[in-house]
């Protein structure tokens, strides 16, 4: 790790009419770090990613990656400058093999302009396909048709793509949802893994505490636009203020056991 932040976000804000959907948000996220971001519904999670990965123009605030400023920046330059995210519906291409998909991706990420229109599989790009299968737990499912992916294999797949590009920072909307129970740890160990191999900085949001206090160095929590609480999960987790407005409405969503944490 450096000790100049790879992010550095200073009062951001953003309002959408009547409604603050960021208020004051001042974070500075170090490289190698791996973030939770946490809140109820409506909380502002989704606004902050957006606005970080230039989806969203901030109403207010700076955002610095790399120590460039990149406040309001177009999405695709800020892939170009190494921060990239995922969406929570997989952006997978179904009735392409998880092969064709990755390497459609290494080609996009690869390619110029109109080098898109030649045959996009040289020695080089397949032997870098291959290489991604394999650290991403998808070398035996290579030739299956996306379609016929189990939902956690899919997720894999659409993680994969997006690290083609060879983000500094990745940033994942709920990379286990829609998962099932008994996937979703073996997902994140080999997701978590191979972001960690290629030292790159994390920040995900998630709904799931287990996910949380599972895999993430420091949380976030969201509540009504602002951050009430930034904090290793260990310190977070226990705090009133998220347990009150964060992990109560987060349990109330998705029904978890109100033992997981008394
Ligand atoms: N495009 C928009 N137009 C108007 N209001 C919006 C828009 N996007 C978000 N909001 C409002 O901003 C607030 C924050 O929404 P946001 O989607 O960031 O929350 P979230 O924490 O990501 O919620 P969820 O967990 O449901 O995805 C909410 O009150 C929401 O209704």
């Amino acid at each position: 790790m450096t000790d100049a932040p790879i992010l550095s976000v200073k009062d951001l804000q953003k309002s959408f009419g009547a409604v603050t959907a960021a208020k004051d948000i001042n974070v500075d996220i170090p490289a190698g770090q791996v973030v939770g971001v946490i809140g109820a519904n409506g909380a502002g999670k989704t606004t902050f990613v957006n606005m970080v990965t230039g989806y969203l123009k901030p109403s207010g605030g700076t955002i610095r990656f790399l120590d460039r400023d990149i406040t309001g920046i177009a999405p695709r330059l800020a892939v170009h400058q190494g921060l990239t995210r995922s969406f929570q519906v997989s952006q997978v291409f179904m009735t392409l093999s998880v092969r064709h998909n990755l390497l459609s991706a290494l080609a996009l990420a690869r390619r110029k302009g109109g080098a898109l229109l030649r045959p996009i599989a040289g020695p080089e790009l397949l032997a870098e396909c291959d290489a991604i299968m394999a650290r991403y737990g998808l070398t035996d499912v290579a030739e299956h048709e996306a379609s016929a992916l189990s939902q956690g294999s899919r997720k894999l797949l659409d993680i994969a793509m997006a690290v083609v590009s060879g983000p500094r920072m990745l940033l994942l909307d709920e990379p286990t949802s829609g998962v099932a129970a008994e996937e979703k740890f073996a997902i994140m160990d080999t997701v978590m893994s191979a972001l960690k191999a290629s030292g790159t900085t994390v920040l995900f949001i998630e709904h799931d505490m287990e996910i949380v206090e599972r895999y993430v160095d420091r949380v976030l929590a969201f509540f009504s636009g602002e951050v009430i609480c930034d904090a290793p999960p260990a310190r977070a987790l226990i705090d009133p203020k998220v347990r009150e407005l964060v992990i109560g409405d987060t349990r109330a969503q998705t029904g978890q056991a109100e033992a997981a944490y008394a």
